[in-house]
């Protein structure tokens, strides 16, 4: 395949394979057509009830469609906005010209999956897409009085990893670009969508659609590899997968001036690093039960952020190490009680070892900076209370980042304490420091058979647990690894 231009109109049938391979193109998904004058009525007007949000492409508004049998979310964009996302790099389109081309070829229950469009009088496109009654993965972590509990965010971490995964499969690939928690959307049964592909390109990284179209995505998610079109690929949805991962496990902001660094890969990774997990967990709901959930999600967050694409796993290990961390999660007790069992044999042993191949990869990095208990936070946050007990807390506001296209330039503004925006220079679309991590999983080895008592049988199945502790030891040795496979690990009594 050539790429001999990317300017000339004629260039793109020859360039860009989908739009010429009949093979590779995907079967379109049947979407509906809208009248305008349906989804005026449908919002009501687009009245100031039916307004469920704004983004940075435009607006959002509940709609009552076929007689209120349907309930869907009406994306009516800003005018005059484009994107420079096309096969030819001279012609944009539309965030919800691109969405649409997008969603009518992907759907996927963990999706805001696309229901149909419209078109208003001046000819802009409106998108109808799935109604996710419960708000954004966003609110849910800073602006709720609930924060959720770690069940819940093992679970939303999960669901979104498999949207992505999915998305990465697809043929041809599709990379978000966008991911971030106000992009995740929680559905009528409290499930993590992964939505707003208004910024998703589809296509083989090697294709003329992805090496035109300039580097967007959000200031604190977006990969600080991805300088260039031609640097474009799927892992750099996996380093904002990252973030969003770590922004779960701490409940801070991707950037947040009220912590030191502000830039949460700077702020987190020295502490995984360190092994020290408890202070980057979120203090308005301590640790969970089982201290290795925090080890497997802490591990993979810091692995997803590396500052080399290559080093970071892909979606299908993303999505099994949240599996386990799930299942974790799920019976703690069960787990707690088989550490105890295994015994922790060698363990500050193989720590140092860890720990030794970690600052290899520190002093590779040459990158670390900050991070440490005691400068967790500049601010304080006021309370902290168990997810039993309805707490009240306040900080200090920052605003959230917004996407940002070949717009190029992104705001950041804090507020006062009278809630009054505080101006602050406007920053060009660059990149948070990031740095890369070890590999240091939690070393198990166990002793001989293990015993486990009968109603641990009840509960789990022991080739589940097999499986899963066979999976906790990635990155374990060669020698201790092939141990694991040989003897058995559980033998119920
Ligand atoms: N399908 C939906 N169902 C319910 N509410 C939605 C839906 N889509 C978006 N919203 C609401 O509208 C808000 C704006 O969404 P939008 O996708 O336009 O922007 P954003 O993702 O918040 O920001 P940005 O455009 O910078 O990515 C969301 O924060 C959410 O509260």
């Amino acid at each position: 395949m050539g790429f001999l231009s990317c300017n000339a109109e004629s260039a793109i049938a020859t360039c860009d394979p989908y739009n010429w391979d009949r093979r590779n193109k995907t079967k379109l998904i049947k979407i509906r057509d809208f009248t305008y004058p349906e989804l005026v009525k449908a919002t009501n007007g687009f009245s100031a009830e039916s307004f469920l949000g704004k983004g940075s492409h435009g607006t959002v508004y509940k709609a009552c469609l076929d007689d209120g049998r349907l309930i869907a979310a009406v994306k009516k964009t800003y005018p005059n906005l484009s994107i420079a996302i096309h096969s030819n790099c001279t012609t944009c389109t539309t965030p919800a010209e691109n969405e649409i081309e997008i969603l009518s070829r992907v759907h996927h229950q963990r999706l805001v999956n696309l229901i149909g469009s419209g078109e208003d009088s001046k000819g802009r496109k409106l998108l109808v897409v799935e109604y996710m009654p419960n708000g954004s993965l966003y609110s849910l972590l800073h602006c709720s009085s609930r924060p959720p509990s770690w069940t819940r965010r093992v679970q939303f971490a999960l669901q979104i990893a498999k949207a992505v995964q999915a998305l990465h499969l697809a043929n041809p690939p599709v990379i978000h670009r966008d991911i971030k928690s106000s992009n995740v959307l929680i559905d009528e049964s409290w499930n993590a969508r992964l939505g707003d592909f208004g910024l998703a390109l589809r296509g083989h990284v090697e294709d003329v659609r992805i090496k035109c179209t300039p580097p967007a995505g959000t200031l604190g998610y977006l990969d600080p590899g991805y300088l260039a079109p031609g640097d474009l690929s799927t892992k750099s949805d996996v380093f904002s997968f990252g973030i969003l991962l770590l922004e779960v496990i701490s409940g801070r902001n991707a950037i947040d001036v009220n912590y030191s660094p502000p830039s949460i890969v700077d702020w987190a990774v020295p502490l995984i690093k360190r092994r020290d997990f408890s202070a980057i967990c979120d203090d308005r709901i301590g640790s969970p039960v089982d201290p290795g959930v925090m080890d497997n999600l802490a591990i993979l967050a810091a692995r997803c952020v590396r500052s080399t694409a290559e080093k970071r796993p892909g979606m299908a290990e993303i999505v099994e190490g949240l599996k386990i961390a799930s299942k974790r999660v799920n019976a703690p007790h069960i787990w707690n009680r088989l550490r105890r069992s295994v015994g922790l044999v060698e363990e500050s042993r193989t720590l140092k070892t860890v720990i030794d191949s970690n600052e290899e990869v520190i002093n590779a990095d040459k990158t670390i900076r900050g991070g440490s208990r005691r400068n967790r936070k500049v601010s304080s946050v006021s309370s902290v209370g168990s997810e039993n007990e309805p707490i009240q807390w306040v900080r200090e506001r920052v605003i959230r980042s917004k996407s940002t296209g070949s717009f190029g330039e992104i705001k950041m503004g804090r507020f006062d304490s009278r809630k009054k925006a505080v101006k602050m220079p406007v920053v060009k679309l660059s990149k948070s420091r990031s740095m890369g991590i070890l590999h240091s999983p939690q070393l198990l080895r166990y002793k001989n058979n293990i015993g486990i008592g009968l109603e641990m049988k009840r509960v789990i199945d022991s080739r589940e647990v097999e499986s899963s502790m066979s999976k906790l030891l990635i990155g374990l040795d060669e020698k201790s690894e092939r141990e694991m496979q040989e003897k058995p690990l559980v033998s119920i009594i």
